[in-house]
């Protein structure tokens, strides 16, 4: 509906889907710190620091009613994000990941086997409605991981019917095989969820892992074959590959590599920072470099998640 001359124009949204947990991450002198984190909300996290005030990030997932599902919709609400949608859950709790490094680089330790996050796509009609008006859904893989065969249908389905109402759809598939009952279902619901994304923005090493991808064109191609028409190939901070509109991929050099403290959140970061440059106006080349420097700024970090402002200048 056009509006009325100097009208405010209604927020933009965008929706992310999918778990936040307790982390543990490393504090020093064998010391531990208690944070939130979980890849989508940690790209809504850095969403959220980016993108100005005109557009609202909001999370869905499901949480329990214990005091530490409590503090994280505190934690998420203080730092601006909108928590409206979130219903919990009467007898699940949040989940928890530990952080163990070898010279920077992250693996993980989960206690997630029956958090309340894995019921999000149980009920269909909660999930359309957190869905509802957003102008861009988010989902990953581990957003599919941890769904039964029921939650994944109706996930999928919702992604299909509002890409076709007009939201874009932006994917990550974050591969998981810890988190998959074997390494052919997780390929199979990845490439199920990529065909119903505009962007998907997957990783070369773990693709080349799993799906076998020679170079990071071949991963490009592969992504852009199953629909998307933006398709950015990620590579540890190195050159990158990007596909649009199913041309053929180019490669876009990266502008030098940093030594990692903690990797935890790197490509969860680079999909915020390439994201709200896409939405705010940026080409994908220039997008890259956003989501590159801001990589580079939470690899120097412990945890995924930076204080918002300490991210000032990247705005
Ligand atoms: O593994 C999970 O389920 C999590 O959500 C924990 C982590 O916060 C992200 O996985 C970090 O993701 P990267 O940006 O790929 O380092």
């Amino acid at each position: 509906m056009p509006q009325p001359p100097g009208a405010a124009r209604p927020p933009k949204r965008i929706l992310s889907v999918g778990e936040c947990m307790v982390e543990m991450s490393h504090a020093g002198d064998g010391l531990w710190r208690q944070g939130f984190a979980g890849d989508t909300l940690n790209t809504a996290w850095y969403l959220r620091a980016l993108l100005p005030e005109d557009w609202a990030v909001d999370y869905f997932t499901v949480l329990g009613t214990d005091p530490l599902s409590e503090a994280m919709v505190r934690f998420m609400r203080d730092a601006g994000i909108g928590t409206g949608c979130i219903p919990r859950h009467p007898d699940r709790v949040a989940g928890l990941y530990m952080i163990s490094l070898k010279d920077g680089e992250r693996s993980f330790t989960y206690w997630r086997d029956r958090s309340a996050a894995r019921t999000l796509a149980d009920d269909t009609t909660q999930l359309q409605a957190a869905v509802e008006g957003a102008d861009l859904l988010y989902v990953s893989g581990i957003t599919m991981a941890i769904l039964n065969d029921d939650g994944r249908t109706t996930l999928l389905d919702r992604m299909a019917k509002s890409r076709a109402e007009g939201t874009r759809v932006a994917f990550d598939p974050n591969l998981r095989p810890k988190l998959w009952k074997d390494a052919a279902s997780m390929c199979r619901v990845i490439e199920e969820a990529a065909a119903r994304a505009d962007i998907v923005l997957p990783s070369h090493d773990d693709e080349a892992a799993h799906f076998g991808d020679a170079s990071l064109g071949e991963t490009a191609r592969r992504y852009a074959a199953l629909g998307a028409g933006e398709v950015l190939v990620k590579n540890g901070g190195g050159a990158m590959a990007l596909s649009l509109a199913g041309a053929a991929p180019v490669i876009l050099p990266a502008p030098g590599m940093v030594t990692p403290l903690d990797t935890t959140g790197a490509g969860d970061s680079f999909n915020a920072g390439y994201l709200a440059a896409r939405l705010t106006g940026c080409d994908p080349h220039q997008a890259m470099l956003r989501g590159h420097a801001l990589a580079a700024r939470v690899v120097r970090h412990f945890g995924a998640l930076m204080p918002h402002d300490r991210l000032d200048t990247l705005r």
